[in-house]
């Protein structure tokens, strides 16, 4: 047999071939079985012109068997096959792609969409083949050849017999060492699990003989191994299928199939897009977030599917950060992939399919916000922190779109809220919508600077997570009304009484006094005009607010970002009392009574005291 050399540039892309262009060698599998499927592809066209020829889509499969002993893995399918000629300009030239010119001479336009466009997948083979061997026998011919290559060194043509027509492709496995193992290529279970991976979808069966324990019939505990010729792949997409043929069930179970998550999925959307991409997508919403969701080890993306062959496990383009929770896959025939079918030419086709997908899951969220409340809650109990990190992420770009999605615990109706619903109930003489922060409901519950508002029958809605506050200073307002802290100094209520309660000359001198012995740790202190029942609190002025700069205070680059406090004062509790009375007769006294009255300001607030020793001794000293 004489043995013909690669051309020169086919040689340095065999060589790219094996160490580079494929970021996985299992996909060898997939770029064969392609191959296969669309030796077949073109049996049903050949069929459409040539009387000779008929198609019956269920004779064609493709079979995959293995020898361990002689290290063989072999793919035959029963296509269209290869003449001579063919052998040699489609396997002698890499980078020739018979199936590109095949699509060219026939406009292939409807469903028997051929895979192949580059010319080199095949090449894939020689990733875990040491040599690899073609029998190939073209449709109308009686003479097979057989083709053969042990790598770059070059390749043989010779006659060879095949009673049928079709490919037989055989891989001598590479031996195993230290860093790789290639036995996985010889066990049929395991190429199994990569041809549901990769090739699940390929529209014709592909077979093995697998073996099997079963019970022998007529005895109740002896077993049997038998070897069973099986269809390994699903064939028909479900995405491909038609939304009335499908059932709930149907998509939790493709959800559990698929180990999108241990969860039931809360809802589904399917969505089929005939425009200037086309593609299908099955889109789910998973009930429980993932043990790493909010952490940097989280890889969001949905699978990517050209034409039934998998392309990306995470395509991370496809889901924007706050959606990121989404599970599921997308197909298209349209998309532009580059060479290892691992990447795409270029994103904006991802791009246009994102930006339709992002509206789908808006809309399918909002409707269970409104059809479904209790399953939105629990959606949102698990999701609703990254879609409140959506609005305050990118500089607020997206926070238009999420506004109405999140919700927060009200306290007035004591469960969780959307802002339409809060502003619809808000007061006539309300110009705010009111929050306030702390780590628990509880805990704001008995924050004395809810009181006043609390009492003007305001609803205040509560913000426990540590993104709320700067998710809605990014939204600013919602339908033009401006939030407001319960905190802040300025309360805004219209026509309001409290305001022309001032602080009396003597009063102000004691809170000059008390500025003086809080220097630096407060911007002022004053009259509350707030304040009921308690007697001190703190409040802040500027943008940064105290929770706020508890968050700050945590990020490993904080740069020592402190909120304006302000201690306001009740000057109508008995506490105003004693301090009146140190101010005048006792300056150690009354520099107690003021580092005591503003650590537990601190403390109210969760913050920490600054030198807890002190705080006990100034308590004990005032306790004697
Ligand atoms: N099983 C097969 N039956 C018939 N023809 C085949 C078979 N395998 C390969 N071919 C022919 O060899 C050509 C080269 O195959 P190869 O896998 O290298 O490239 P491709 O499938 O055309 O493109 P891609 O690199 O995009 O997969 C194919 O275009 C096809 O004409």
């Amino acid at each position: 047999m004489t043995v013909k050399q690669f051309e020169a540039e086919s040689k340095r892309l065999l060589d790219m071939m094996i160490h580079s262009i494929y970021s996985k060698r299992e996909v060898f599998l997939r770029e064969l079985i392609s191959n296969a499927s669309d030796a077949m592809d073109k049996m049903y066209y050949r069929a459409l012109t040539d009387d000779k020829v008929t198609f019956n889509q269920s004779d064609y499969y493709i079979k995959i068997s293995t020898d361990k002993d002689n290290r063989t893995l072999t793919i035959s399918d029963n296509g269209i096959g290869m003449t001579k000629e063919e052998l040699e300009q489609n396997l002698g030239t890499i980078a020739k792609s018979g199936s590109l010119a095949f699509k060219k001479d026939n406009e292939i336009k409807d469903g028997f969409d051929i895979i192949g466009q580059f010319g080199v997948g095949f090449y894939a083979a020689f990733m875990v083949a040491d040599k690899v061997s073609v029998t190939s026998r073209a449709v109308d011919q009686d003479q097979a050849y057989h083709w053969y290559s042990e790598g770059a060194e070059g390749y043989a043509i010779e006659e060879a017999t095949k009673e049928t027509v079709g490919t037989t492709i055989t891989l001598t496995i590479k031996e195993s060492n230290e860093d790789d193992d290639f036995e996985q290529f010889l066990d049929l279970h395991q190429l199994q699990t990569i041809v549901k991976t990769y090739s699940d979808f390929i529209r014709y069966p592909i077979k093995m003989d697998l073996t099997e324990e079963k019970l022998k019939e007529g005895t109740e505990d002896e077993y049997e191994t038998i070897v069973e010729e099986k269809i390994v792949n699903s064939m028909v997409p479900i995405w491909k299928k038609n939304k009335t043929e499908l059932t709930d069930d149907d998509y939790k179970n493709f959800y559990h199939e698929k180990h999108y998550g241990f969860d039931n999925p809360l809802t589904h959307v399917h969505v089929s897009v005939d425009g200037n991409i086309r593609y299908q997508a099955i889109l789910y919403v998973p009930e429980t977030a993932p043990y790493n969701y909010y952490s940097q080890e989280f890889e969001k993306g949905l699978e990517l599917y050209s034409n039934g062959v998998l392309i990306k496990n995470k395509a991370p383009e496809l889901l924007p950060d706050y959606f990121s929770f989404v599970k599921g896959l997308v197909d298209s025939e349209d998309l532009s992939l580059n060479i290892s079918r691992e990447m795409l030419q270029h994103d904006r086709q991802l791009k246009l399919i994102e930006k339709n997908l992002v509206k789908k899951i808006k809309q399918e969220l909002k409707k269970m916000l409104m059809n479904d409340r209790e399953k939105y809650e629990t959606f949102f109990k698990a999701f609703g922190r990254q879609l409140k990190y959506g609005v305050y992420s990118d500089f607020g770009q997206n926070k238009e779109t999420l506004k109405d999605l999140i919700l927060f615990y009200s306290s007035t109706e004591e469960k969780l809220v959307t802002l339409a619903e809060y502003v619809e109930r808000m007061k006539d003489d309300q110009k705010y919508i009111y929050y306030a922060t702390g780590e628990s409901h509880a805990r704001i519950e008995r924050l004395p600077q809810t009181e006043i508002v609390r009492d003007k029958g305001y609803e205040i809605l509560y913000f426990t997570d540590d993104i709320d506050e700067f998710a809605i200073k990014m939204l600013m307002n919602y339908d033009d009304k401006e939030f407001k802290s319960v905190s802040s100094v300025d309360l805004g209520f219209e026509d309001d009484a409290t305001d022309e309660k001032v602080a009396s000359e003597e009063d102000q001198a004691i809170f000059d006094q008390m500025k003086e012995i809080l220097k630096g740790k407060v911007a002022d202190v004053r009259l509350s005009k707030r304040l009921k029942t308690h007697p001190v609190c703190l409040s802040n002025e500027g943008d940064i607010s105290i929770e706020m700069e508890k968050v700050l205070s945590m990020m490993p680059d904080n740069q020592g970002v402190k909120a304006e406090k302000v201690l306001e004062i009740n000057t109508d509790h008995d506490i105003f009392k004693s301090l009146k009375h140190a101010s005048q007769s006792n300056e150690d006294m009354m520099e107690t009574y003021t580092n005591v009255l503003y650590n537990q300001a601190l403390l109210i607030e969760g913050l920490p005291v600054e030198d807890p020793v002190s705080y006990a001794n100034d308590v004990w000293k005032v306790m004697k």
